[in-house]
């Protein structure tokens, strides 16, 4: 497995590789649901890169940029048993030459609400980024989670719209025992919020349960509920919600027969960890 820090490495080393090459984008400190796109982009192309950057375009201030676990050693011990071919892990210099001015990819339409309310530069940092990986990597197929479910529209978009000649799939979000998303700030919690944790994925079951089974059409109904389940569990909520999947528009009416069915989408923190999870709610739902 080769490692690569300059973006001129990165860029020789992906023109070496013959047939078609995946990315996996990443902050690092990899999990399980991390390796599970690995092994993914491994089915649907030659050859795999991993990116590992702590990007602070997408970090607001007073954000855990600084204290984002940093762990090279250990990922790339994973990196290289799941398969992959490379790591492209550059410095903030390398992304982001000092003196150059800076560049702006946005994607309004889907990135003034939800994540983007509470993070408001978060998206454009998140496009930036991606969009220089994409553009060092040239990569056939690009894998995201489905974790960061707005994340992952706001990418589609912006590939859409751009015409950038890249294949974006997104793939479920591997979880714990209990339930709770993997996600490497869960590494944050204290034993006793660990505990506590679990209620953001029985928020989203509690949504499911009452749009699949029970029949209810009432939006507002389903996110107080989810509310009331979070906020058991000790959870503050900064929102808990549902939306049309593909747009992340607001609903009038909830109807889980919806050839695309409906996001229930959740950010919540315990003590100062925020977590975000979702659950795509609906007979054929898919991201
Ligand atoms: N549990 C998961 N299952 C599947 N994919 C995931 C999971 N967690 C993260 N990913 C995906 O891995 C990619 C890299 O995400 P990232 O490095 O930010 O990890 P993370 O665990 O989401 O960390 P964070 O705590 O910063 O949210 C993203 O596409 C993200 O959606
Ligand atoms: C896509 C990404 C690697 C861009 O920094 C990041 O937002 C993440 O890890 O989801
Ligand atoms: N996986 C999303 C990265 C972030 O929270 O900045």
């Amino acid at each position: 497995m080769q490692l690569t820090h300059s973006t001129a490495d990165a860029r020789k080393h992906r023109n070496a590789l013959t047939g078609t090459v995946a990315l996996v984008p990443t902050m690092g400190a990899l999990h399980a649901g991390h390796l599970k796109l690995i092994e993914h982009g491994r089915s649907l192309a030659d050859h795999v890169l991993v990116s590992i950057f702590v990007n602070p375009t997408q970090f607001g201030p007073g954000e855990d940029f600084d204290r984002y676990p940093r762990t090279l050693e250990v990922d790339l011990e994973r990196c290289q048993a799941a398969g992959a071919a490379g790591v492209f892990a550059p410095s903030v210099d390398q992304m982001y030459p000092p003196a150059a001015p800076d560049v702006q990819v946005d994607v309004p339409e889907l990135t003034s609400d939800l994540e983007g309310a509470f993070r408001p530069s978060h998206f454009a940092g998140v496009c930036r980024v991606v969009m220089k990986f994409f553009n060092v990597i040239q990569p056939d197929i690009a894998v995201f989670g489905q974790k960061d479910y707005q994340q992952l529209k706001v990418i589609q978009a912006m590939v859409a719209d751009l015409l950038m000649p890249v294949r974006v799939v997104g793939m479920p979000t591997m979880r714990e025992d209990d339930g709770l998303a993997m996600s490497s700030r869960n590494r944050y919690l204290s034993a006793d919020d660990r505990r506590h944790a679990v209620g953001a994925y029985k928020a989203l079951l509690q949504a499911k349960r009452m749009i699949e089974d029970d029949g209810e059409t009432d939006p507002a109904a389903v996110e107080r509920a989810m509310q009331q389940t979070l906020e058991a569990h000790h959870f503050d909520v900064d929102y808990a919600v549902l939306r049309h999947p593909q747009t992340l528009a607001r609903l009038d009416c909830v109807e889980p027969s919806l050839t695309h069915g409906v996001a229930a989408l959740i950010a919540a923190r315990l003590d100062e960890v925020r977590l975000i999870d979702n659950m795509i709610i609906g007979a054929s739902a898919t991201a």
